[in-house]
């Protein structure tokens, strides 16, 4: 048999084998968070835009929400602006903000929303300002103070947490078949601007929509033991005991958590996976194994 027909009978097993699964997910709303190194690097960026079109075309519906922390960071650091984290949030003054604004809703939105549609996908670009489709409200961080031997509320700036989501203009985009990229910028009754976190708007966005799956691509391959392994099929109890003894920290609190609470929620699953992995979000939808942390609402 000739090489070609063997490559393309290989190409006809592996469709045949995703079928099954382009029949379960088509009509679903699949929630995607794009973010960590995946979207640094452009030969990443391209198979996760064909994966998300690929998606499209076979009849599922994608949502993407993106991050862009190392984007904004770099801003910040040409501008000779510091900036913290605590408990994987980012310390976000009024200067902070402006520049936020200006790399989640222009450069890093437009990036994404432009690889989508050179890729053959009809994709439009919105931040939560969009027709309020994310109303925020300020977040309250509380630490324990030694001093005080009690919780003390710091003030970590404009940073916000979803208070409603109003899918009416996600709506919109999805009935005309477009694919939704959103920046997770928050707005007030006032007008008030909010940097949320990234994985904090797939988690909510995925409750309100009741997806079939929150998919958060990061730069690990998934959550991680003590050892360095991946954790998979985790209780909540389990999750609570990996963030007291310090085993979970940072960036990967948000996004625990939130992974949590959209399956406590109704959304059927919900999986921290590896963007540096080539079509990661491929491989999490057509196989059987997946890839990465899956998260269910299995009960202790
Ligand atoms: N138990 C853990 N397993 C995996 N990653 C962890 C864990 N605890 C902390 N982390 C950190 O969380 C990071 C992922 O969060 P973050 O940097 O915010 O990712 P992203 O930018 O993709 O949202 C990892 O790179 C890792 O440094
Ligand atoms: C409050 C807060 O921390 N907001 C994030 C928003 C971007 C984000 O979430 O980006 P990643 O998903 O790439 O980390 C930030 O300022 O970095």
């Amino acid at each position: 048999m000739s090489l070609n027909r063997d490559a393309a009978l290989n190409i006809a097993q592996v469709l045949t084998e995703a079928l099954p699964y382009i029949q379960r997910f088509t009509g679903k709303t699949i929630v995607v968070k794009f973010g960590g190194n995946a979207m640094v690097d452009p030969a990443l960026h391209e198979s996760f835009a064909r994966d998300i079109v690929l998606m499209k075309l076979v009849g599922m519906n994608p949502v993407v929400v993106h991050g862009g922390g190392p984007q904004i960071g770099s801003l910040l650091e040409k501008l000779n602006i510091k900036s913290e984290f605590i408990d994987g949030m980012r310390v976000t003054d009024a200067e902070t903000m402006d520049v936020v604004e200006m790399v989640l809703g222009g450069s890093v939105n437009k990036e994404i929303v432009s690889s989508l549609n050179r890729n053959g996908g009809k994709a439009i670009g919105v931040t939560g300002k969009d027709g309020q489709l994310i109303r925020a409200r300020k977040m309250q961080v509380s630490r324990h103070s030694p001093e005080l031997n009690a919780s003390e509320i710091i003030d970590i700036g404009h940073v916000g947490e979803v208070d409603q989501i109003d899918t009416e203009v996600l709506n919109v985009i999805l009935d005309s078949n477009f694919i939704p990229v959103i920046a997770p910028i928050g707005v007030d009754g006032e007008g008030n601007s909010y940097n949320i976190n990234a994985d904090l708007v797939a988690g909510k966005l995925a409750e309100v929509m009741q997806a079939e799956k929150l998919m958060l691509l990061t730069n690990v391959a998934g959550l991680l033991d003590k050892e360095g392994d991946i954790l998979t099929g985790l209780s909540t109890t389990e999750v609570d005991e990996l963030i007291e003894d310090g085993t979970i920290s940072g960036g990967m609190l948000p996004k625990i958590g939130c992974a949590l609470d959209a399956v406590k929620s109704g959304v059927a699953s919900s999986h921290i996976i590896d963007g540096r992995v080539p079509h990661a979000v491929l491989l999490e939808i057509f196989t059987n194994e997946g890839i990465g942390t899956l998260i269910t609402n299995r009960r202790d």
